[in-house]
């Protein structure tokens, strides 16, 4: 059944959680009094229907229905989820709670607050139990984390219910015990862009210099293993304890600036300005936008491809989307987006993907005869000893294909496939695949024929491909 999340505020943050709900198949309705949001949210939109299907190697769900609507209330009436997203004001939030609960006193809401304490969103609500705070970064379509913080007065059922709804569209709700202002990464941040600030103000450094600190350095080191992990392995074989006798007690020379903030005068404003200006103002927001999550896909596909930080989440959520082996002729043996890394410098798919692409659709058709994950740990699989691969059309990144695959060749160890890499908007045949396979024992590396339970279902599904229905 397709599930419906209501987004009140449809800015930059409530653009990015309605295209995460539409693009895992929910759909979402919006309230937004700004005559301009139903554009900005498409532009939104646009970016994360390029962005957010490169990151799995499987199909995402079918985009949802996106419904504007012209009151708090038509929006949230019934809706499984609802995700407050409106300017960061701690009256008109109390405002719009209102108005939500009034309408719908089962409404399960979210709230998107970078800084308030879910205690005082519930102030003066209807129903103080059914508000939580789930913090997003942007872009929502993309970054996984959701701070997820109840206060005390919170329904543990709900959270736990919000959990599931985070977990289902890919995101990872970390739950905070404690209420605080601004959660956990907003108060990291803060202090780092205070030391930024103060690096501008006192003309040690411009805003690029400063970017170049973190990009080229320790914001790398980041993204893949936090701070204390990091840190961990800085202290060498002795680990954090000599970290910390080492680095520690700098902590109190005066490094930093932390409590003191410099005053944000016109002068400072306009220096700030005018260094972010000269870094990167020959570029749009939305080509900004672009850029970033170009960077993002390529970072989060490495990890993935690592299984570690943000993308051991990627594969755990795409296991969920991977669909069952279909036993049909022709079988759909792959379904995704070619992602950007995977073009080359003549801006079409390098040809050594479609080698992946096709090696990906042959598992498939293993898992259909009985050699899936558990049976090749069990000692036994099929290796590729030929394929003879033909490029008939320009593969293009953000495209969405499918490979249908036929089995040509059942015969004791010998397995052979003929895959048919099609694109999904106009069904043209973009490349061919005859893949040549055999039985392999895992041990002695040697061919060998398979059990009677794989033959015969390598038997049945060469049958069941020996009379193709003609595809257009
Ligand atoms: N921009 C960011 O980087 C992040 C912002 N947040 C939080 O997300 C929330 C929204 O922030 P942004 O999207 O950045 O702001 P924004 O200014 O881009 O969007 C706010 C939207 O709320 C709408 N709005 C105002 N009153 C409304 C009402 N009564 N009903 C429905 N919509 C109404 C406005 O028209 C506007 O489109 C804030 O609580 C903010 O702290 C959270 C994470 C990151
Ligand atoms: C600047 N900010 C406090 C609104 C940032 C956030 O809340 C999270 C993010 O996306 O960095």
């Amino acid at each position: 059944m397709t599930r419906t999340a209501a987004i009140i505020g449809g800015g930059v943050i409530g653009g990015g959680w309605a295209a995460r709900f539409l693009l895992n198949g929910w759909n979402v309705r919006v309230f937004d009094p700004d005559p301009q949001a139903e554009r900005k949210i498409g532009e939104v939109l646009e970016n994360a229907r390029r962005a957010l299907p490169m990151l799995y190697d499987v199909a995402m769900p079918e985009e949802g229905a996106l419904i504007f609507c012209p009151s708090i209330a038509e929006a949230v009436t019934g809706a499984t989820w609802v995700q407050e997203s409106v300017t960061e004001r701690l009256d008109l939030k109390h405002r719009v709670f209102a108005e939500i609960q009034s309408a719908d006193p089962a409404a399960l809401i979210g709230s998107s607050t970078s800084g308030f304490k879910p205690s005082q969103l519930q102030e003066g609500a209807i129903d103080p139990a059914r508000i939580m705070v789930t913090h997003p970064f942007n872009p929502v379509y993309l970054l996984p984390l959701i701070e997820l913080v109840p206060s005390a007065v919170t329904d543990a059922g709900a959270v736990e219910t919000c959990k599931d709804i985070l977990r289902s569209v890919g995101l990872y709700p970390l739950h905070i015990r404690k209420e605080i202002d601004a959660h956990i990464a907003d108060r990291l941040m803060e202090a780092v862009w205070r030391e930024g600030l103060w690096l501008v103000n006192d003309d040690i450094a411009t805003t690029e210099e400063i970017d170049n600190a973190i990009r080229y350095a320790f914001g790398l080191r980041w993204g893949q293993m936090g701070l204390f992990e990091t840190f961990r392995i800085a202290g060498g074989e002795a680990g954090m304890r000599h970290f910390i006798a080492q680095f520690g007690p700098a902590l109190a020379w005066p490094w930093t600036k932390l409590m003191d903030v410099p005053e944000m005068t016109d002068a400072l404003i306009d220096k700030i300005a005018s260094q972010s200006d000269a870094q990167s103002g020959h570029l749009s927001i939305r080509e900004l936008e672009r850029k970033r999550d170009g960077n993002l896909i390529a970072m989060m596909r490495a990890l993935k491809q690592q299984g570690h930080a943000a993308g051991r989440l990627i594969l755990e959520h795409q296991s969920a989307l991977r669909p069952a082996p279909e036993m049909a002729c022709p079988m759909v043996s792959a379904r995704r987006v070619i992602p950007l890394d995977w073009t080359d410098n003549n801006g079409h798919m390098n040809e050594g993907r479609y080698g992946q692409l096709f090696s990906d659709a042959s598992e498939t058709v293993m898992a259909a005869v009985g050699a899936d994950d558990a049976y090749i740990a069990g000692g036994k699989s099929f290796f590729t000893v030929e394929n003879t691969i033909r490029f008939l059309e320009e593969t293009h990144a953000g495209e969405k294909i499918e490979v249908h695959s036929r089995v040509t060749q059942a015969e004791g160890k010998k397995l052979r496939c003929l895959h048919e890499m099609r694109r999904v908007a106009d069904g043209a045949v973009l490349a061919t695949s005859d893949q040549f396979m055999l039985h392999v024992d895992l041990a002695t590396r040697r061919s060998c024929v398979p059990p009677e339970d794989v033959a015969t279902r390598m038997a049945a599904l060469a049958a069941a491909h020996a009379a193709p229905e003609t595809e257009g």
